[in-house]
């Protein structure tokens, strides 16, 4: 690193004690920007990278809800505003126990790169609670979600933040937090994404991260004279994320081997398509089940406790949660000779990892690229929403391929002009840094 960001990488070890989370994504970040300082002193001068590594505004606040036993439950509630240069604060809520505040502002750090890279004026921001909605009914839920909207409403707006769903925040949470909202504020506007079609919402919300790191990977093997055509294809998780890449991945012509949860994943080997899919669909959004059920109902293998990277694949797409590939993962992956790796996650990919992937020449996908098309379409929806218009599906998944397919040239460009060509994760972060940086220096020092 150069001095000035081994000095700022430090500072921000100091400052955020114990963060680990955010200490690694900022330093894959800081690395990367590397020959942009080299080039240019001016974001020195003007310390652009300390007043990027500081969030805006953080709020903690405390959410009491009462469980169906009619006992009194604590959780804590985070609001990270990071960074506003280019527009409103956007970015998910993530409700799981292990989040607290090191969690949140690794996600919120990796959003302002990843919406800048969007084209679309979205600044940072990321949100959640360690309320755990595995085995809670609809109601306690609910009361939860109505309990953290009680605080989080005077801090977000239309125009102000954004707010969307991420781990544990799907379409249920989004519809009662909305509720919640509109009933406090007496406002009907474009306060959340990802919401009901009925209510505002955009089609293709749902299909469009796993959808778009999906057209990621296919420009990245575009660019190797390749297709996703009778690819075998791991992907991990099994949640929102994982759901529509497989869909996308399956109509594209390749074969998904892999699925999981924290539990285990299963693999089949004729791939998870046809009946199959539906059953693993049903499962997973309505059913809420386990993963091993799958492997049940259709007699395939199911590995408990073991992580999906140990098969021969052409292509892996992690999209279950951060740090899911270490070094020893990534390892058996080029030995069995993947080419191909698309983050669906955030950070699935720990930095040992993500090294041993650029060195052996495998083309690989960072999450704030690959899995950018979720909050992308999140854009679209607050475009239609303040058109008072609503957009075809067709309409919608063209506008989010455009943007995918520019978010691979503009991270493959910059690749380029940095010296390192097919390095996305050089790429991604040049391009998306430069944007933001030029944002905040143009409007003076705050
Ligand atoms: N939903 C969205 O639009 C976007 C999500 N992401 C990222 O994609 C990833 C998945 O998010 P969603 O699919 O939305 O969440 P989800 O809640 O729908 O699904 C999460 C999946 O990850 C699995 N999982 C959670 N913790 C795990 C662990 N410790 N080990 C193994 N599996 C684990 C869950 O079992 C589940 O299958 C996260 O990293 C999220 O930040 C990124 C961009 C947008
Ligand atoms: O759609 C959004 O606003 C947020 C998506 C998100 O949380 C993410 O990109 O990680």
């Amino acid at each position: 690193m150069t001095d000035y960001v081994e000095r700022v990488y430090h500072s921000v070890v100091k400052k955020n004690r114990g963060e680990l989370e955010f200490h690694q994504a900022v330093k894959e970040v800081l690395e990367s920007l590397k020959p942009v300082f080299e080039k240019s002193g001016t974001f020195e001068k003007q310390k652009v990278l300390e007043r990027l590594v500081e969030p805006e505004r953080q709020i903690i606040f405390r959410v009491p809800w009462v469980d169906d036993n009619g006992e009194i439950q604590v959780n804590r509630g985070f609001r990270v505003q990071f960074n506003s240069a280019i527009g409103p604060y956007k970015g998910g809520l993530r409700f799981h126990p292990s989040v607290y505040i090191g969690i949140i502002k690794f996600l919120g750090f990796e959003q302002i790169f990843k919406n800048s890279l969007t084209g679309l004026p979205m600044g940072g921001g990321k949100g959640g609670s360690d309320f755990n909605p595995k085995g809670k009914s609809d109601f306690e839920v609910m009361r939860f979600c109505q309990s953290f909207m009680t605080e989080l409403y005077r801090h977000i707006g239309a125009r102000v933040d954004v707010p969307a769903g991420d781990i544990g925040v799907g379409g249920r949470e989004i519809g009662y937090l909305y509720g919640q909202y509109k009933k406090i504020t007496q406002t009907f506007e474009g306060v959340l994404t990802g919401k009901g079609i009925e209510y505002g919402g955009s089609l293709v919300r749902p299909e469009a991260t796993g959808y778009g790191a999906t057209y990621f990977a296919e420009e990245m093997l575009k660019v190797k004279n390749e297709t996703f055509k009778d690819k075998i294809v791991a992907i991990s998780g099994s949640g929102n994320v994982a759901q529509y890449a497989i869909q996308k991945v399956n109509q594209l012509g390749g074969k998904v081997v892999t699925a999981s949860d924290s539990s285990g994943y299963i693999y089949d080997p004729d791939g998870i398509i046809g009946e199959k899919y539906e059953f693993f669909l049903d499962l997973k959004q309505i059913q809420r089940g386990r993963i091993k059920e799958y492997a049940d109902k259709f007699g395939v293998e199911y590995f408990a406790n073991k992580r999906p990277w140990e098969h021969k694949v052409d292509i892996a797409m992690p999209c279950a949660t951060q740090n899911e590939i270490d070094a020893s993962d990534a390892q058996k992956l080029i030995d069995n000779g993947v080419i191909a790796v698309a983050e669906g996650a955030n950070m699935p990919t720990t930095l040992e990892a993500t090294n041993l992937f650029l060195e052996a020449g495998v083309a690989f996908a960072p999450g704030k690229a690959a899995n950018a098309g979720g909050v992308a379409t999140s854009g679209l929806e607050m475009a239609q929403n303040n058109q008072i218009i609503a957009w075809t599906r067709e309409e919608v998944d063209n506008r989010l391929h455009n943007i995918m397919i520019g978010i691979h040239n503009a991270s493959y460009q910059a690749s380029k002009d940095y010296g390192k060509p097919g390095n996305y994760v050089l790429g991604a972060n040049i391009a998306g840094f430069l944007k933001v940086a030029k944002a905040m220096m143009a409007q003076g020092h705050w």
